[in-house]
């Protein structure tokens, strides 16, 4: 269900447009970027990720991701055709049309990055990249309230406090709520999504700390270190939203969090990643209490890593309308 939500506000920004959960197509494509993921987690895909020249010789179920992707970007070429059709120039409506109108005016240029091949293979990236992170960011969180009620009696009182039950929330209100944003910032440093980060290459010999590193060699930067550091947070190993809040109740920054990772190739959705997180839960805590039939105990809240990401476990959820 995240999900279908998550893809959705996704294709708005991308085609200007929502798909009905029914739409085939639109089933199609969220199977489609589901298997790509599960195909690349599975113990097969990640040796693939640090030895792809020998797993491209090697017979496996690792091989399905590539042809899965190659679905994913014939599907989108269909999309796109149909917004090549009822583009104005004057008038971009949508992501892919922005780009085609570069491509336009870029066209003479051998050295483009705006061709059809960067545009296709842009929007399956971010569909990988947008998806299935905010999907398990959420269900972490939902998680975690279950297993800590009293942090959600929290949210709730500020909720009610700042935004009360006969409006819907907006970004301005994110400004009033410190406890909010420190309980989202500490489920995803504890969480740690992406605990190793995804591979760097370094561009040319680099010294690092008395270290050589040639050109040319695969960097994985471990977040996770970063998160559980003893330094930076108080308890690390233990769900706490008090390490992003200062003495005064107020939201407090901290240069260790790295969820979306840090530089120049840091996420670039982490404008609307924060966004969209802070406006789901939000919304679902104004209308919602949280239960579930299961019993946890904390471990159960503690990242479990599956591939490379670290994902939730599994669990049953009920709504109840406050
Ligand atoms: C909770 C949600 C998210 C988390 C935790 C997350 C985290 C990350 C991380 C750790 C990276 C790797 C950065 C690096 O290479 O150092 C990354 C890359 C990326 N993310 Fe996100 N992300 C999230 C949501 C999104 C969303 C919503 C979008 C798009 C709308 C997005 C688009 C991308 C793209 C395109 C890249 C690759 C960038 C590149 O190769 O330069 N992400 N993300």
């Amino acid at each position: 269900m995240f999900m279908d939500a998550f893809s959705n506000i996704l294709c708005s920004i991308l085609f200007g447009d929502r798909y009905d959960y029914t739409d085939r197509r639109f089933k199609k494509l969220l199977f489609i970027a589901e298997e790509i993921f599960r195909l690349t987690s599975s113990p097969w895909g990640q040796v693939q990720t640090i030895l792809p020249t020998l797993m491209s010789y090697i017979p496996g179920p690792h091989h399905k991701a590539v042809s899965f992707s190659e679905e994913m970007v014939e599907f989108v070429a269909e999309i796109v055709k149909s917004c090549q059709q009822t583009l104005d120039l004057s008038k971009p409506k949508h992501f892919v049309d922005c780009f085609l109108i570069k491509m336009e005016k870029e066209k003479d240029d051998p050295n483009t990055e705006f061709t059809m091949k960067n545009l296709l293979y842009t929007i399956h990236n971010l569909f990988l990249a947008a998806t299935e992170t905010l999907s398990i960011s959420l269900r972490h969180a939902l998680l975690s309230l279950l297993v800590y009620p009293e942090i959600e009696d929290k949210l709730h009182e500020e909720i009610d406090r700042v935004i009360g039950r006969d409006r819907m929330v907006n970004m301005e209100d994110k400004f009033n709520m410190p406890y909010t944003q420190a309980v989202i910032h500490e489920v995803q440093r504890f969480c740690d999504i992406a605990p190793f980060n995804v591979p760097h290459m370094v561009t040319k010999d680099t010294m690092f700390r008395g270290y050589h590193i040639p050109k040319g060699t695969d960097v994985y930067t471990l977040l996770c270190t970063v998160h559980r550091d003893s330094t930076q947070f108080t308890t690390p190993y233990k769900f706490n939203p008090n390490h992003f809040l200062d003495e005064n109740g107020q939201f407090k920054k901290n240069e260790a969090f790295m969820a979306f990772s840090i530089g120049k190739r840091s996420c670039p959705g982490e404008g609307v990643a924060r966004m969209e997180l802070f406006i789901f839960l939000t919304t679902i805590l104004q209308n919602f209490k949280l239960t579930s039939q299961m019993k946890f105990s904390e471990d159960d809240v503690a990242p479990k890593l599956k591939g490379f990401l670290n994902v939730p476990i599994n669990y049953e959820l009920s709504f109840i309308p406050r």
